[in-house]
C-alpha cells in the first residue's frame, strides 16, 4: 500500500514535510487540537456507556438475547459519528491514511446499518456479541489513547493496550462480523431484501445475497492489510522502529 500510512502522515500535516522521530507527536493548531480532544472524549464516553450497558444487561438477564436491541441506539449513534474520522484524514488533522480509515469505518457502518439493523432475526446471534465486545474494548482503548496523547499525559498502560489488544481483538471482531454476515445469508436469500430484479425500467439488477458473498470474500485481501498496518504502527510506537518507505 502507499507509503503515507507507513510513516503516519498523509502529506497534509501541519508539522511540515520533514520525517518525524518515532513517538514524536506533530503539533496541531489550537482549533484542531480542541476539536480532536472533544471528539475523542465524546467517543471514549460513548463506548464506555456502551460497555457499561452491555455488562449491566448481561448481569441482569444472564443471557445475550435482547442485548443488541437494548444497546442499538447508542451503538448506531457512536459508530455513525465515527464517519468523521474519514473527514479528519481528508482535511489532514490526523496523519492516518484515508484508505485504511475508510475501509475500517465503512465496514463497521455496513455491519451496523445494512446487516444487524436491517436483518432482525440475526440480532440475537452469539457472533453479534463477539464483534460488539471486540469493537467496544478496542474503541475505549483507542479513543482514550488519542485523548491522553493530545493532552500530553499518555499512561504507559493505555499505549501498551492500544498496540497490543488488537492482536487478539481484530481477528475476534472480524470473525464475529463474518459469522454474522454468514448467519444473515439465508434470510437475505429468502426475502430478496435490497435486491433489484429484472425486468425494470432502468434495466439494472442487484442481488444483495451475492453482494454479501463478495463482501465476505473481500475480507480475505483487505483484513490482512489492516492487520499488518497495525503491526507496523505497533513496531513504530512501542519499539521505535523507523519504517522505511517503499513506493508502489
Ligand atoms: C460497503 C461495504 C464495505 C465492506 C468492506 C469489507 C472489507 C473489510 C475488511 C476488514 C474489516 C475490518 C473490520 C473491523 C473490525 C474491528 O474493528 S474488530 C476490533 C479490533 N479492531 C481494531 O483493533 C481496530 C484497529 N484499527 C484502528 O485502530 C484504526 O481504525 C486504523 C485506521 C486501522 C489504524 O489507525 P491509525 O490511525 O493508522 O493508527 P494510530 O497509530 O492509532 O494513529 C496514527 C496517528 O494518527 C493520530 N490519530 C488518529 N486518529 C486520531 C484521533 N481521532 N485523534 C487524535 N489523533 C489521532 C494518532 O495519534 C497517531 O498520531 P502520531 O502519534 O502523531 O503518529
Amino acid at each position: 500500500m502507499a507509503s503515507s500510512e507507513e510513516d503516519g502522515t498523509n502529506g497534509a500535516s501541519e508539522a511540515g514535510d520533514e520525517k518525524e522521530a518515532p513517538g514524536k507527536r506533530r503539533r496541531l493548531g489550537f482549533l484542531a487540537t480542541a476539536w480532536l480532544t472533544f471528539y475523542n472524549i465524546a467517543m471514549t464516553a460513548g463506548w464506555l456507556v456502551l460497555a457499561i450497558a452491555m455488562v449491566r444487561f448481561y448481569m441482569e438477564k444472564g443471557t445475550h438475547r435482547g442485548l443488541y436491541k437494548s444497546i442499538q441506539k447508542t451503538l448506531k449513534f457512536f459508530q455513525t459519528f465515527a464517519l468523521l474520522e474519514v473527514v479528519h484524514c481528508l482535511i489532514g488533522i490526523v496523519p492516518t491514511s484515508v484508505l485504511v480509515t475508510g475501509v475500517q469505518v465503512s465496514s463497521r457502518i455496513f455491519m451496523v446499518w445494512l446487516i444487524t439493523h436491517s436483518i432482525k432475526p440475526i440480532q440475537n446471534e452469539e457472533s453479534v456479541v463477539l464483534f460488539l465486545v471486540s469493537w467496544t474494548v478496542t474503541e475505549i482503548t483507542r479513543y482514550s489513547f488519542y485523548t491522553f496523547s493530545l493532552l500530553d499525559h499518555l499512561p504507559h498502560f493505555i499505549k501498551w493496550a492500544r498496540y497490543n489488544f488488537f492482536i487478539i481483538l481484530y481477528p475476534v471482531g472480524v470473525a464475529g462480523e463474518l459469522l454474522t454476515i454468514y448467519a444473515a445469508l439465508p434470510y437475505v436469500k429468502k426475502s430478496g431484501m435490497f435486491s433489484v430484479r429484472l425486468p425494470n425500467k432502468y434495466n439494472v439488477s442487484f442481488d444483495y445475497y451475492y453482494f454479501l458473498l463478495i463482501t465476505m470474500a473481500s475480507y480475505i485481501p483487505l483484513f490482512p492489510q489492516l492487520y499488518f498496518h497495525m503491526l507496523r504502527q505497533r513496531r513504530k510506537v512501542l519499539h521505535g522502529e523507523v519504517i522505511v518507505e517503499k513506493d508502489d
